[in-house]
């Protein structure tokens, strides 16, 4: 399908705040399906992009996953300490050199393969953060240090080891609810079988 540009026109662009997110207003002329302009006003956040992945141990038949505090699920009165698969921005890095940085990082596990899965923008209505999504097959062996992210960013992370279908089961619970998370851990309930 194509998607031709010229159906939108910046018309112009105002930032609104720029801290650690720069938040920005735009007017755009878009000209819709039946031909007529529509002149919109948008706002986006220029979230940078990031990577997660799915460290899976075959042998052991679980999953890395990673307990940090997040300040918007508080602020939204859900339980804050939330369970996800390892992340980070990639900080212009490559998507796969980042990730390795960041499981390292955030779970002490170097990675002997990581594998792209595919990409995705969690919040395409606003925000034009895409996230890369990668697994790795690990082995307890490939865990040379102790995680928990980086003191001088003040990152106090705890690092899990859940089996799969206990993962599975607390999303059917609540317990876990990231979506990058999620996605994740249904693609290995998908995709056990290969990974053995
Ligand atoms: N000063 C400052 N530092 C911040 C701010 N927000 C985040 N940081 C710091 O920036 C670092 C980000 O850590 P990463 O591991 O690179 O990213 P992440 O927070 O794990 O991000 C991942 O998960 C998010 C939540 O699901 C995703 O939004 C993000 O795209 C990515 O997947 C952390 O040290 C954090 O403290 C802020 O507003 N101000
Ligand atoms: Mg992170």
């Amino acid at each position: 399908m194509t998607q031709p540009k010229s159906r939108v026109k910046i018309v112009s662009a105002e930032t609104l705040s720029n801290g650690w997110t720069k938040l920005s207003s735009y007017l755009l002329d878009y000209i819709d399906r039946k031909g007529a302009t529509q002149r919109l006003k948008r706002e986006v956040y220029h979230r940078t992009p990031a990577a997660c992945i799915l460290l899976y141990d075959p042998r052991r038949d679980l999953v890395i996953l990673v307990r940090q505090f997040r300040l918007a699920v508080h602020m939204n009165g859900d339980p804050a300490w939330m369970i996800e698969v390892p992340a980070g921005l990639l900080d212009d890095d490559h998507p796969e050199q980042a990730i390795r940085r960041e499981a390292m990082e955030e779970t002490g596990y170097h990675l002997r393969d990581a594998r792209f899965l595919f990409k995705c923008y969690p919040s395409p209505g606003a925000i034009t953060e895409v996230v890369h999504f990668f697994v790795s097959v690990i082995d307890i062996a490939d865990r040379v240090a102790e995680g928990g992210g980086l003191d001088e960013e003040h990152e106090d992370i705890e690092v899990l080891e859940v089996p799969l279908d206990e993962a599975a089961q607390m999303i059917e619970n609540g317990e876990i609810f990231d979506a990058k998370t999620i996605m994740l851990l249904q693609w290995a309930l998908l995709n056990r079988n290969k990974l053995r």
